[in-house]
C-alpha cells in the first residue's frame, strides 16, 4: 500500500467578489457575492515509502494547496486523501508525529528562543525520550553541523544557519515523510550542495520526500520522480529521466580551438544531424545535437578532423527546459501515456 495516497483529491476556495476600490468593498458588505475557484481538480497521486517526488508547477497550480491537504491543515472539498493509512484532517495529531514540514519562506523556529529552546519545546510536544533526542540531534549535527547554531536565537541566524536549523526541527522527530516547499531559496551554492546531499541522505535513509520547488537544480538533484501539476491537475506524473529523454535531448558540445577557423561548414558537414555555430570567441566552435541521434563522441571526431581540438565542455540538456515548456504552455504532456 502506497504510504501517501490521493484520490480525485479537489479543493475548491470561495473567494469573495469584490468591485474596484473602496466603493467595490462597500457594496461586498452590503450585498456579499462569491465566486467558486478550483486551486486542485482532481489529483491522484500514489507515493510509495522512500521515495523523493518533485510536485512542480507555475505560480498559482496548486502545489500549496495539495501539501496542505496532505498535512491535515486544510480539509478537501471532495475525493480522498490518506497518509500512512490515517486521513490527514481527521488525524491531525497522529498525522503531525509522523510529517516533518519545511517552508524555506518561513521558519517554524520560534524566533526569540535559542535554536535548541526550539528544539526543546518541539522534543516535549512529540513526546521524544530523552536518549531518543540525543541520538537524534547526534545524526542531526553530523550533516547539518548544528553544534555553533544552538545557543543563537533563530532572529540572528542567517538563511543557510535558518534553513539548517529548521531542517532540524523539521526531523526532530523522525518522521517518515517530509514535506519541503522551496527548501533552498535565496541560498548560497554551498549551503544550497549541503541541504541537497542532507535530503538526498535522508531519503537514501527510508525518509519519504515531496519536494516543491521552483529550484530545477533540487529537483535534478534530489528526486527520480517528477509530478507536474498546472491549473489544479496533474499533467504528468513519472520518472525524470523520462521526461528527459522524450523532451530535453539536446546537448552541446563547446569545442576550443588551437586556432581560429575561417569556416565551421566543414565541420558541419561532417555531421549533417547537428547544428554548429560559432562559440563566443573566434576559436571556439558551438555544437547542438540531439543526444539520441548523434553521440558527442561524434563531435569531438568530426571536429578533431577539420581543427585541432584543445578544450571540450559538454552542457546536458536540463529538465529546466522541460518544466519551463510545460510553465509556458509550450508542451502539454499527457498525465496517462507519460511523455
Ligand atoms: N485560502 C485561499 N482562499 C482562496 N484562494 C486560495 C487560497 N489559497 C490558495 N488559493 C488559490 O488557489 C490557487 C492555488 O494556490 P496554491 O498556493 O496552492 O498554488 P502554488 O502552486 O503553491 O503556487 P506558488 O508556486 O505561487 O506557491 C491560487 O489561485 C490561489 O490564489
Amino acid at each position: 500500500m502506497p504510504l501517501l495516497e490521493a484520490e480525485s483529491l479537489t479543493k475548491v476556495f470561495r473567494r469573495p467578489d469584490k468591485g474596484p476600490g473602496l466603493k467595490g468593498a462597500v457594496r461586498h458588505l452590503v450585498q456579499r457575492r462569491y465566486s467558486e475557484h478550483v486551486a486542485v481538480d482532481g489529483v491522484d497521486l500514489a507515493v510509495e515509502a522512500g521515495e523523493a517526488v518533485a510536485y512542480v508547477g507555475p505560480n498559482g497550480a496548486g502545489k500549496s494547496t495539495t501539501v496542505k491537504m496532505l498535512s491535515g491543515i486544510l480539509v478537501p472539498t471532495s475525493g480522498s486523501v490518506r497518509v500512512a493509512g490515517l486521513v490527514p484532517h481527521q488525524h491531525r495529531v497522529e498525522n503531525a508525529r509522523r510529517i516533518g514540514v519545511v517552508f524555506g519562506q518561513r521558519t517554524q523556529l520560534w524566533w526569540d528562543l535559542p535554536v535548541q529552546d526550539s528544539l526543546a519545546l518541539l522534543r516535549d510536544m512529540h513526546g521524544i525520550g530523552p536518549r531518543r533526542y540525543a541520538e537524534t540531534l547526534e545524526r542531526l549535527d553530523a550533516v547539518l553541523e548544528l553544534a555553533d547554531l544552538l545557543p543563537v536565537t533563530a532572529r540572528k541566524l542567517s538563511l543557510g544557519q535558518r534553513m539548517r536549523a529548521d531542517l532540524a526541527a523539521a526531523l526532530v522527530h523522525e518522521p517518515s515523510i517530509v514535506y519541503l516547499d522551496e527548501p533552498t531559496i535565496g541560498l548560497d551554492i554551498a549551503v544550497k550542495d549541503r541541504v541537497r546531499a542532507f535530503v538526498r541522505q535522508i531519503v537514501a535513509d527510508g525518509t519519504t520526500v515531496m519536494l516543491t520547488t521552483h529550484d530545477l537544480g533540487d529537483i535534478e538533484d534530489i528526486c527520480r520522480r517528477l509530478v507536474i501539476l498546472d491549473g489544479g491537475r496533474v499533467v504528468y506524473d513519472g520518472d525524470l529521466q523520462a521526461v528527459k529523454d522524450a523532451y530535453a535531448r539536446d546537448r552541446v558540445v563547446h569545442l576550443t580551438l588551437a586556432e581560429p577557423l575561417a569556416s565551421t561548414s566543414g565541420i558541419a558537414a561532417r555531421i549533417p544531424a547537428a547544428r554548429v555555430a560559432d562559440g563566443a570567441s573566434d576559436r571556439e566552435v558551438t555544437v547542438t545535437f540531439d543526444r539520441l541521434a548523434v553521440s558527442a563522441v561524434e563531435v569531438l571526431a568530426a571536429a578533431s578532423a577539420e581543427a585541432e581540438v584543445v578544450d571540450v565542455r559538454i552542457d546536458e540538456p536540463a529538465i529546466e527546459d522541460v518544466v519551463r515548456k510545460v510553465y509556458s504552455g509550450e508542451l502539454r504532456p499527457s498525465p496517462q501515456a507519460g511523455p
